[in-house]
């Protein structure tokens, strides 16, 4: 339907009509404008100054009145006089109720209000218009099985195709829950001419994640013209949005930042998040970026290890660890890893237990400590004794899940690009390649030190039997190292 509606016109409206629509429905512009930026104009458009701007001494750039915010809240009080609307949103029950699922069907439900093809259904609101003018971003989820391979290597790989997976799933909880709701029956999910498929939920999810702030006071939400802003991290971001008094939505010029006209203003989307998240949710790597910054690697519980089952039943943290760069280091972050590398000789044990409704569950010990959950396994074993060899442990397991990965990354190569093949997905999955490969080999390089300080701590050293504590007992000990 979306993609329809954007060939046969209904669901687009040109970038220049952009600051009529604002102004009717009360968004205070103070000197800048919205466009594409000359020579940027594959970003899409920006957010530019249309006079000389000085952060110190400038009102707010923009001035979004609250009712536009598109919030969960104000998704809640348009479904007060909205009974389509309402409808929906309790069809779908806790999904309804999540910022994601609200907007989701909120966005949904704008397209088919804007279809000429739906009659009488739903009310219009100042947003049903705004989305015409919100273009289609390339994100992975919509890159051609050719362009996902060649990610193959990087950690955007498997992001995207659990992704896929989970937007599958929603999009069924959705079909399935409004089913039964007579007007979707007929417009949306008619055998014959039903028009709302997968396609839909892909786009109303790339708008939602591409396009979503953090809006102090309020939360995720997206923002009308405030999101017309693009990103630049660190000192080259321009300005912040925050909310006043009256929860209206502010984007202010930072202080000792000064714009001139033609000059774009840009906000930062998160300065910590890596390459793979950045391509991930907005399709784009920033050109200064030269790391990855963060990166995050799955792990299995090994098969051979006799707890296994126990360990992935208790596992409530991501299976896998997370690198992160910072500055001349890379630290790694992962509970998972402490629960795969100890085993029962070393303290680690679990029971069955009966709940009162008569269920049975698994509870993890720490030699008599309950463990509620895997994020306090770390604090116990750094009290342990044997806190440097479970360290070696985890560092030998992340050395070759390091390794494997970058022999996935040299298997790849740089292949050629088939004439199929769209620029850009090309040109991101290359960069992406590179510096995921540039991060991971410095992490070898960094655990490998760690490996080689760590064998030799006296822990380490006891453990293996290559001090001897008693002289007496003389050497007739077998070191055992495995
Ligand atoms: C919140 S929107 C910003 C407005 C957007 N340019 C538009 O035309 O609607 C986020 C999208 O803008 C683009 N973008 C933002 N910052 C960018 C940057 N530094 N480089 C390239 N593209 C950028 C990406 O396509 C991203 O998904």
């Amino acid at each position: 339907m979306i993609r329809r509606g954007r060939a046969e016109g209904w669901l687009k409206e040109p970038i220049e009509g952009l600051t009529a629509w604002a102004t009717f429905h009360g968004v205070v512009f103070n000197g800048i404008k919205i466009g594409p930026l000359p020579g940027y104009e594959d970003r899409g458009s920006a957010v530019i100054a249309k006079r000389n701007l000085n952060g110190d001494i400038e009102e707010p750039l923009m001035t979004i009145p609250k009712e536009l915010v598109l919030s969960r809240q104000n998704i809640e009080l348009f479904a007060k006089s909205d009974q389509h609307l309402r409808e929906l949103l309790q069809a779908l029950g806790d999904f309804g109720r999540t910022t994601r699922g609200a907007v989701l069907t909120f966005l949904v439900m704008q397209a088919s209000l804007c279809c000429p093809d739906i009659k009488d259904i739903g009310v219009h609101t100042p947003l049903t218009d705004y989305i015409k003018y919100l273009p289609d971003e390339l994100l992975p989820t919509f890159w051609t099985e050719e362009e996902h391979e060649l990610l193959e290597g990087t950690t955007l790989r498997s992001a995207t195709r659990a992704k896929m997976n989970s937007l599958l799933r929603e999009f069924e909880t959705f079909r399935t829950a409004t089913g039964p709701i007579s007007w979707c029956a007929r417009y949306w999910w008619d055998e014959e001419d039903g028009l709302l498929t997968f396609d839909d939920w892909l786009r109303v999810d790339a708008m939602y994640r591409s396009r979503a702030l953090e809006v102090p006071g309020v939360g995720d939400a997206m923002v009308p013209c405030i999101d017309m802003a693009n990103h630049a991290s660190g000192h080259a971001t321009a300005a912040l949005y925050e909310t006043d008094d009256d929860g209206n939505a502010l984007l202010e010029l930072r202080q000792g930042k000064y714009i001139s006209p033609g000059e774009e203003i840009t906000i930062t989307y998160g300065d910590d998040k890596g390459a793979c998240e950045n391509i991930f949710s907005y399709g784009f790597i920033e050109d200064t970026m030269s790391s990855a910054k963060v990166m995050f690697l799955n792990l299995d519980v090994p098969d051979d290890d006799p707890l296994r089952p126990a360990k992935i039943y208790v596992c409530n943290t991501a299976p896998g660890f997370r690198l992160v760069h910072k500055e001349d280091t890379v630290e790694w972050e992962g509970d998972f890893v402490w629960l795969v590398v100890v085993n029962e000789e070393d303290g680690i044990d679990f029971k069955v237990r009966q709940t009162v409704d008569g269920e049975k569950e698994i509870q993890a010990f720490w030699k008599e400590s309950e463990l509620n959950d895997a994020s306090k396994i770390r604090a116990y074993l750094e009290k342990d004794p044997l806190w440097e060899v479970f360290q070696l442990r985890a560092v030998v397991l992340m050395q070759g899940r390091v390794h494997a990965q970058i022999e996935r990354l040299h298997v790849v190569g740089s292949p050629e690009r088939e004439g199929t093949v769209r620029e850009r997905p090309w040109h991101l999955a290359a960069r992406l390649r590179t510096l995921e490969l540039e991060l991971l080999r410095k992490t070898a390089e960094i655990l490998d030190n760690k490996r080689a300080t760590l064998l030799d701590s006296e822990t380490i050293q006891r453990y293996l039997g290559l001090i001897d504590d008693d002289d007496d007992k003389g050497d007739e000990e077998e070191v055992d190292f495995t």
